[in-house]
């Protein structure tokens, strides 16, 4: 029967993703800034035998609601924030089994000193780190890095996939794993012909190598990614193994897991090698009854404002009639549905949109009930939507996570869908997947680099042309 994996949803700022709860009374978020609420937070996750603490991250401001980065400010969505691969260290030195998936953007940074900070996390951890590709989406972002605008989508992707060839040739090609000897009687502490330079020249790296650190149990971290896009879907299809999947029905997220696993195959892998995950909201009490009572209790500290500055809106949905469309009014202001087109229809009305936005219903996984309402529900998403696992919201830190440990895992856990202990000393890897893999499959694209005779031959681009279209 599959168990649930849960990664604790986390990012370092006050106000992530459920903007206005750091005013509720007793709630943590303001303490982001210190270590030891860090130290509690991985302390607590793994009490709870969560898979990882994942922590998501941005390079940028959310300036485009009111043009300006006041609201942000205001409603501290995403800023200030630290850096979250600092954390990491930390964490691990207080635990011995929870994973940290952390993000971290192919766009703007070079790949070689990217790689030496993962080869060094997972060397730390004992290869209990996860990686979240992201290509960044704000413009802010683009310009804290010295360009005007974001490079286009589907090109961030073509670059994103040159960045991985880099990396797996560093993490996967450039040390054997016997290269280091430690031999004090014959002064040899590596062998230097077990040691090879890369020598990457590609369109946007060149990239001479060696890597400068040593193999880790796991080389390659474990590989997550978010994606909806043709060309997202296809770079993951290479190189992802857990994938935030979404959709409105459960229909959507099986035809979304189905054709990502075809996509995979089509990449030589098996339908089996990428894990789903889906960012789930789950409000729990002791009854449905209280459980209702502390939704109510979070949705008066809920700002509408700060949904607005996450979401990047055009417009500023308080401003106008209930009664009108979305598009219409857009169209009116000569604004794109860029943006907001991500969590809205044009059709809908602004009334609605704002219900939808307060509600805090964030879709297909949202809940709120008893332990047994929730463990039903999970049990659905398990078993009839086909996910692996979850991203657990944060509403209240840490209240949020206590509920789920104390209600919702002895629950699931008398029902066998939750591991009742960790197994000792696994990597990340292997604990979404099984005992033994610890490392990439000898057929995923980034092994290659394992034969050195690849490391001379380029690999074939991900996209023979741009804008990626499947057709093509
Ligand atoms: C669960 C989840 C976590 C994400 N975390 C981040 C993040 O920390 N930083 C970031 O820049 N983008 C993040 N994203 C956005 C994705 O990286 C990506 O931009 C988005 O899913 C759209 O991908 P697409 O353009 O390929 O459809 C996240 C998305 C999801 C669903």
């Amino acid at each position: 029967m599959k168990q649930l994996h849960v990664n604790l949803f986390e990012m370092a700022c006050v106000s992530h993703i459920v903007h206005g709860m750091w005013r509720a009374p007793g709630n943590n978020r303001h303490r982001y800034s210190e270590m030891e609420h860090w130290l509690e937070t991985a302390k607590l996750a793994e009490a709870g035998l969560f898979d990882a603490v994942f922590l998501a991250d941005v390079i940028g401001t959310y300036d485009r609601f009111g043009e300006s980065n006041d609201a942000a400010l205001r409603e501290a969505v995403q800023i200030p924030n630290l850096d979250p691969l600092l954390l990491v260290p930390a964490m691990a030195a207080v635990t011995k089994n929870i994973g940290f998936g952390v993000t971290f953007s192919t766009t703007y940074e070079p790949p070689f000193a990217f790689a030496r900070r993962m080869g060094t996390l997972d060397l730390l951890t004992q290869g209990r780190v996860g990686w979240n590709i992201v290509t960044s989406y704000l413009r802010s972002a683009a310009q804290n890095f010295g360009l005007d605008d974001e490079i286009p989508h589907d090109e961030r992707y073509a670059i994103a996939d040159e960045y991985m060839d880099v990396l797996y040739k560093l993490w996967e090609g450039s040390w054997d794993d016997n290269a280091v000897l430690k031999d004090a009687a014959a002064g040899i502490y590596t062998n230097p012909s077990a040691v090879r330079s890369i020598n990457h020249t590609g369109p946007n790296f060149r990239v001479a190598g060696p890597h400068l650190v040593e193999p880790s149990r796991q080389r390659t971290p474990l590989l997550f990614q978010a994606t909806g896009s043709s060309a997202g879907l296809e770079f993951a299809a290479r190189h992802a193994e857990v994938v935030f999947i979404g959709g409105r029905t459960t229909e959507e997220v099986r035809r979304n897991i189905a054709k990502t696993r075809e996509q995979a195959v089509a990449h030589g892998r098996k339908p089996d090698d990428i894990r789903f995950i889906v960012m789930a909201g789950i409000i729990v009490d002791e009854t449905d009854a209280l459980a209702s009572k502390k939704l109510e209790h979070y949705r008066r500290y809920y700002s509408v404002e700060g949904a607005l500055v996450h979401a990047q809106a055009e417009i500023d949905l308080r401003r106008y009639d209930v009664n009108e469309r979305i598009g219409d009014v857009l169209l009116r202001e000569g604004q794109s549905f860029g943006n907001m087109g991500r969590r809205f229809r044009p059709d809908q009305t602004i009334g609605s949109a704002l219900k939808q936005i307060a509600s805090f219903d964030e879709g297909r996984f949202f809940v709120v009930g008893s332990p047994t309402t929730v463990a039903d529900q999970i049990e659905n998403w398990l078993d009839v939507d086909g996910i692996d696992g979850i991203n657990l919201r944060q509403y209240h830190s840490f209240d949020t996570a206590r509920d789920f440990i104390s209600l919702v895992v002895p629950e699931l856990q008398q029902r066998g869908r939750y591991r009742t202990a960790y197994t000792p000393d696994e990597t990340l890897r292997e604990r979404l997947f099984e005992p033994g893999r610890a490392r990439l499959p000898a057929y995923h694209f980034g092994a290659r680099y394992r034969d050195p005779q690849n490391l001379t031959a380029p690999a074939a681009p991900l996209f023979s042309s741009l804008p990626f279209s499947k057709a093509s």
